[in-house]
């Protein structure tokens, strides 16, 4: 057994923090490889690369009742290039990991660290100690730079075509959603964004291609499957899409009325929760027609939370808010995401809210994806298209027509 899986075995059978960290402690002095601070109780392990620092913070097995979570046990590693290395080759395994403060990942470390952008580059950027070069993520695709692991993706569209009468909307749109981080898919009006969206919740068909979901074909999904995917993606659409004749509470209580069998004060509790942390808890009784655009749209994300979904789609959440309220949005839907989980799809053509949110970005035009990837390699892309667009350019390829 390595030294790693054997520290792993012993902090899911101990109980107390101090004991953790001492066991720890002792697991990993043994370990050549590892440059290792074992400060106090704490259970995050720190990569440090040329001045560059990540903390990547592993949770215990939440199913061991011995381990209690309340006073969880801290030890910080000090990893070197050798061991940063072992751990993006997944040599270490772990229960699940935290990443802003959330499990985003369970199984392999190698899983958290694909889908992280800065964990990603740095460990990018190890080279072996045979002084080789670790290779920079898998290999590109289909001219999509460093396309990710399939079975890290929260969502793919393979080649999808969809037209409306002569309308050929989306031609052959290749997308690929990481799991666990914010994802913009970015790029000017009526460029199809919407007709993605429609089609990643089977709310339309394509004339050609595929969607999946977490790895599962849409094509090959029964009616009554597609119905049931839907309870795992919640959709923020563009103005809420808030039912007029009920109450702010009443709209957010709906999906859980309709899915679950949470009782009366369950259904409360969870309801107020999301009202709560989207700002609305004073505004529970009060009817859509009442709210401000702003509100109708955090009501509406208070919703789309309301089932605990792995996948939040959000269609505009921008549109019709003034720069401020935007940003604020943008905050806001990171805070959610920080506080949740899972992954968020935000479809916008504002480039702010794209730079202010995005941890991956993914620019549709003419119903194809021009260029996706982690969000700075998107925003240095030297693509006349990318350019014109980011810098809300009127010279360049981007003209009236779409
Ligand atoms: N149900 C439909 N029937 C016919 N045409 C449609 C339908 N839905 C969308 N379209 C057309 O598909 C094209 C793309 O629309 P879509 O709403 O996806 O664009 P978008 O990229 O989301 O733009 P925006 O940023 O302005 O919302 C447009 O030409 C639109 O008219």
């Amino acid at each position: 057994m390595s030294v790693q899986s054997h520290a792993v075995t012993e902090l899911r059978r101990d109980p107390t923090p101090e004991s953790l960290a001492a066991r720890l402690r002792d697991a990993f002095a043994s370990e050549p490889d590892l440059a290792t601070q074992v400060h106090h109780a704490q259970t995050s392990v720190e990569l440090h690369l040329e001045g560059q620092t990540r903390t990547v913070t592993l949770l215990l097995d939440r199913r061991v009742p011995a381990v209690s979570l309340d006073e969880p046990g801290e030890v910080t590693l000090r990893l070197d290039r050798a061991a940063t290395r072992a751990y993006a080759d997944g040599m270490l395994a772990l229960p699940a990991a935290l990443h802003r403060g959330q499990v985003t990942a369970d199984g392999p470390v190698r899983k958290l660290l694909e889908v992280d952008p800065i964990v990603r580059r740095l460990v990018r950027n190890v080279a072996g100690s045979d002084g080789t070069e670790r290779p920079s993520a898998a290999p590109a695709r289909d001219g999509v730079p460093h396309a990710l692991d399939p079975e890290l993706l929260a969502i793919e569209t393979r080649d999808l075509h969809r037209a409306f009468g002569a309308n050929q909307v989306l031609q052959g749109l290749d997308v690929t959603i990481p799991e666990g981080v914010i994802s913009v898919v970015l790029g000017p009006s009526g460029t199809g964004k919407s007709v993605l969206l429609q089609h990643i919740i089977g709310l339309l068909r394509p004339d050609a291609g595929d969607v999946l979901i977490r790895g599962r074909p849409l094509s090959r999904m029964s009616r009554a499957e597609i119905l049931g995917l839907r309870s795992e993606i919640g959709v923020m659409f563009q103005d809420g899409a808030l039912f007029s004749g009920m109450n702010v509470y009443d709209n957010v209580a709906f999906p859980l009325r309709q899915h679950t069998d949470l009782d009366d004060a369950e259904v409360r509790e969870v309801v107020e929760g999301h009202l709560d942390s989207v700002g609305l808890l004073s505004a529970a009784t009060r009817m859509p027609g009442e709210l401000s655009g702003g509100m109708r749209k955090r009501a509406g994300l208070a919703r789309a939370l309301a089932m605990n979904p792995r996948i939040v789609l959000c269609d505009e959440p921008d549109s019709g808010l003034d720069p401020v309220r935007t940003a604020l949005l943008g905050d806001l839907l990171v805070e959610q995401h920080a506080r949740h989980g899972g992954t968020m799809v935000i479809v916008t053509h504002n480039v702010l809210l794209a730079r202010l949110i995005a941890d991956h970005v993914s620019v549709v035009w003419r119903g194809k994806v021009l260029e996706s990837g982690f969000a700075d390699e998107v925003f240095a892309s030297q693509t006349p298209f990318i350019r014109q667009f980011l810098a809300g350019d009127s010279a360049g390829p981007l003209g009236m027509d779409v």
